[in-house]
């Protein structure tokens, strides 16, 4: 079989989580995505101007590197980054699991956003094809190639707090869990791991949703986005919490203990988050940002690292099932 795992290495600020892939040879460190579909990486024919700082792939260094003439891809992303480029296939290899002729995009042109995080090389897009933005012909997300070649067709994110975690290719490794993995049924008809999450609890008390968007799992987001009206009952309940536009979205005073969270994760869990876990950046001396935020009426609500990180998570594309684990 071709299982691999490799560190999820978190950036200082937690907003993304880092891991070592190998292309044609060459060693870089991507972002793991589960909330899109494209497999790009910083490259030599960029302007230094945008690659400076980073790792960048030199496709003319690569001996099995082919190229995929005429094809492009240009893709943007729910924070309003953007990337485009030309793309070829190569070897990739991640943590032992490797794919010989993987899509690989390479970036001629970043947003600013990517430019300034210099431990970020690229992105592993882990969501379904079906998004790949990859033009004339959408190409595979290297889960996809390799997913028949695992020992289960399943791979795991153990994101942690302030420490380096770790993805599996291939197994369920159950010293990275405790108790049951509480499984739910996905929709990839968008291209995500979508689940159905219609209730919600505040301090431990159950709500029942209003506008009951579906829940994505989204390694590639940094907090947790849910419908307004969830967003507003929990900062309700936050005593100095306020919208502050300027910031945007709900802050608050740092020395206030916030309330518990919960997110039903399908039918039967309720993913809990402590209110020590929520805060996600402090601001200034006394303000802190929240992890939980608005979704902005964008009709998904996303799960991102904020809760990712407090929960082993599954993503089987054999059943096309999610499930997650207390650890
Ligand atoms: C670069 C990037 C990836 C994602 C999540 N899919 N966001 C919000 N930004």
């Amino acid at each position: 079989n071709e299982n691999g795992e490799v560190d999820a290495a978190p950036e200082s600020n937690e907003s993304e989580y880092l891991s070592p892939v190998t292309v044609g040879g060459q060693s870089l460190n991507l972002d793991f995505d589960t909330g899109s579909a494209d497999f790009w990486m910083f490259s030599s024919s960029m302007p230094l101007s945008q690659s400076q700082g980073h790792s960048t792939f030199n496709a003319s260094k690569s001996s099995t590197w082919s190229v995929y003439k005429g094809a492009s891809w240009e893709i943007s992303y729910g924070d309003g980054s953007s990337a485009s480029g030309t793309v070829g296939f190569d070897t990739v290899d991640i943590g032992g699991a490797t794919v010989t002729s993987q899509a690989v995009e390479l970036a001629t042109g970043v947003s600013g956003s990517f430019t300034s995080d210099v431990n970020n090389d690229g992105l592993v897009g882990l969501g379904f094809s079906s998004i790949n933005t990859i033009q004339p012909q959408q190409q595979k997300t290297f889960f996809e190639n390799i997913m028949d070649d695992l020992e289960q067709p399943v791979f795991t994110a153990d994101l942690e707090d302030n420490a380096t975690g770790s993805y599996n290719f291939g197994t369920i490794d159950p010293s990275e869990y405790t108790g049951d993995i509480h499984f739910t049924a996905v929709d990839k008809s968008n291209g995500f791991w979508e689940f159905a999450s219609d209730t919600y609890t505040v301090g431990g008390n159950k709500s029942q949703c209003q506008t009951c968007s579906p829940a994505i799992a989204d390694t590639g987001t940094s907090l947790v986005l849910v419908d307004d009206d969830v967003a507003a009952a929990y900062y309700g309940q936050v005593s100095s919490a306020v919208y502050d536009s300027s910031q945007g979205g709900y802050t608050y005073n740092c020395t206030e203990s916030l309330p518990t969270f919960g997110i039903a994760i399908g039918s039967d869990y309720t993913a809990t988050l402590q209110g020590a876990d929520i805060t996600f950046a402090q601001i200034d001396s006394q303000t802190c940002f929240g992890g939980i935020q608005g979704n902005s009426g964008g009709g998904i609500q996303i799960m991102g690292d904020i809760l990712l990180k407090q929960f082993f998570a599954v993503f089987d594309g054999g059943n096309e099932t999610f499930g997650v684990a207390e650890k």
